[in-house]
């Protein structure tokens, strides 16, 4: 069944919603009245298809269809989920919503992008008030997974279902059993913002001091473990309880300004917006926003690597993407005779290097990541190696056939040239549909993790390698097998 998203106010977080939903293989229905809604929402998407992508190491699926429509009701046709996302006042947020509702399907999610007002408010006056919740989410929508889901009236039915969506979206649904202004995640921020708003006005520090205060200090400790964590381990050894005892008693002391919000005069604005032009004026919005893209697709693939966090929400949904594919087979359900797929991927923004193509240390990676896809394939897999047994790269040759660059779906299809007892020799090719950009050659041994030592493969993997060594010895000689650099002499 072809999955629909309604997208109501077409704007920075609309655009960003339609951008999630449409890279994930959902077409996508906009209503915007904005006449410029198609070219922004074009440019958001744009960004978007730059930098999602490549946060994964299986490809996404196929884009859905994006189409803009004249009316709410035309626009909620068929939708299983419709994203409110109009401007933050409560009267145009109940009309929409009344207009949504008068034309959606009853099954259908709605949920709001409200940054503060609670899911009553929004409620007040609807047809199906339990049809509604906030689905709040974090710019940009495309890359940062959160979502607070605030829903105390909703069926767990319908709350199930959303958190499937956006799960399935590579989103992080935090539900909020309870309802409040500002929910969460905006009232600490809230806090941040009011603190940094008297900085300024205090002339303590400029709007580029504040944020250098962030950058390189707290923001990047936040983006892994939050406040809590962080601080239990900054109370060392003695932990959380000796952190509170020595921190407790500044809560006392007039460390912030808590409520005392400055007033917004014609002269704050003009010094906040001044300085912050001094600081950032010389970048474009545009400029701004691949900056940031490109920094946090570099910190989320770090995290992912770790496993953790944000980043371990990627690897979750890798998982969940291989499932029932080639990329999650084992041997047994791929064919002898033919090539085996072991990547199917975006080239990450992070792949390429000055020269604005991918990188050569990324066509090792690719080809490392792909022989360990086919170590998986014929078993050994973690729980394998966890008991001591693995390979060991003897020998690798690369050759470089023509240029990628990011954001283009890579295939690796991978031979066994030779397979038996310790040895394993394998040939990958690199496309890009029909292309071919690189091959490699790589010499492997099985090892004892205990010896560090050349030893037996288990009889399983063995078998299953020798299968594949016969199944594609009938196979055409490859083109640069066994090639070496012929330097004159
Ligand atoms: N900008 C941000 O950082 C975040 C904003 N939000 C929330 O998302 C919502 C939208 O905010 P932004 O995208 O920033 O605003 P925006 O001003 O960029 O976009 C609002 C869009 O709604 C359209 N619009 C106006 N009236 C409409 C109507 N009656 N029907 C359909 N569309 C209409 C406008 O043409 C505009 O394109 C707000 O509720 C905001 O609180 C949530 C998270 C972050
Ligand atoms: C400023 N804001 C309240 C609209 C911010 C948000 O709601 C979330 C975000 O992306 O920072």
């Amino acid at each position: 069944m072809s999955k629909t998203a309604a997208i109501i106010g077409g704007g920075v977080i609309g655009g960003g919603w339609a951008a999630r939903f449409l890279l994930n293989g959902w077409d996508v229905q906009v209503f915007d009245p904005d006449p410029q809604a198609e070219r922004k929402i074009g440019e958001v998407i744009a960004n978007a298809r730059r930098a999602l992508p490549g946060l994964t190491d299986v490809a996404l699926p196929p884009e859905g269809k994006l189409s803009y429509h004249a009316t709410i009701a035309e626009a909620v046709q068929g939708a299983q989920w419709v994203q409110e996302s109009v401007p933050e006042q409560l009267k145009i947020k109940q009309a929409t919503l009344a207009d949504i509702q008068s034309a959606c399907d009853a099954e259908a999610v709605i949920g709001s992008s409200t940054s503060g007002f609670k899911p009553s408010e929004l409620q007040q006056g609807a047809t199906r008030p339990e049809q509604i919740m906030v689905a709040h989410p974090f710019n940009p929508v495309y890359l940062l997974p959160l979502v607070e889901l605030v829903a105390p009236e909703a069926a767990p039915e319908l709350i199930d279902k959303a958190k499937a969506v956006l799960t399935s979206l590579g989103m992080y649904p935090l539900h909020l059993k309870k309802e409040i202004d500002a929910h969460v995640a905006d009232r600490l921020l809230e806090a941040v913002w009011r603190e940094a708003l008297w900085l300024v006005k205090d002339g303590i520090a400029t709007t580029e001091e504040i944020d250098d205060s962030i950058r390189y200090g707290f923001g990047i400790r936040w983006a892994q473990m939050g406040l809590f964590e962080t601080y239990r381990v900054a109370g060392g050894e003695a932990g959380m309880k000796h952190f509170m005892a020595q921190f407790g008693p500044a809560l006392k002391w007039p460390w912030t300004k808590l409520m005392d919000v400055p007033e917004f005069t014609d002269e704050l604005v003009d010094l906040i917006a001044g300085q912050s032009d001094a600081q950032s004026g010389m970048h474009g919005i545009r400029d701004l926003e691949r900056i940031r893209d490109n920094n946090l697709v570099v910190m989320m693939r770090g995290l992912k690597a770790q496993n953790w966090g944000a980043g371990a929400l990627l690897n979750a949904q890798e998982h969940e993407m291989r499932k029932g594919t080639v990329h999650g087979a084992l041997a047994a359900d791929l064919p002898a005779d033919a090539l085996v797929e072991t990547a199917h991927r975006t080239v990450p923004l992070d792949w390429t290097d000055y020269n604005g193509h991918m990188t050569e240390s990324r066509y090792l990676h690719a080809f490392a990541d792909a022989t360990d896809r086919f170590m998986e394939i014929i078993g050994c897999n973690a729980e394998y190696i966890s008991k001591g047994g693995s390979y060991f790269t003897a020998e690798t040759h690369i050759r470089h056939v023509d240029e990628v660059h990011a954001g283009v779906v890579i295939t690796i299809r991978t031979r066994v040239i030779m397979g038996e007892g310790k040895k394993m020799h394998l040939w990958h090719e690199m496309y890009d549909g029909d292309r071919l950009l690189a091959t490699g050659e790589h010499f492997l041994l099985h090892v004892s993790l205990e010896t560090r030592k050349p030893s037996p493969a288990a009889p399983h993997i063995e078998a299953a390698l020798v299968r594949f060594a016969k199944g594609h010895a009938g196979l055409p000689t490859p083109e640069g097998l066994g090639r070496a650099i012929g330097a004159p002499r």
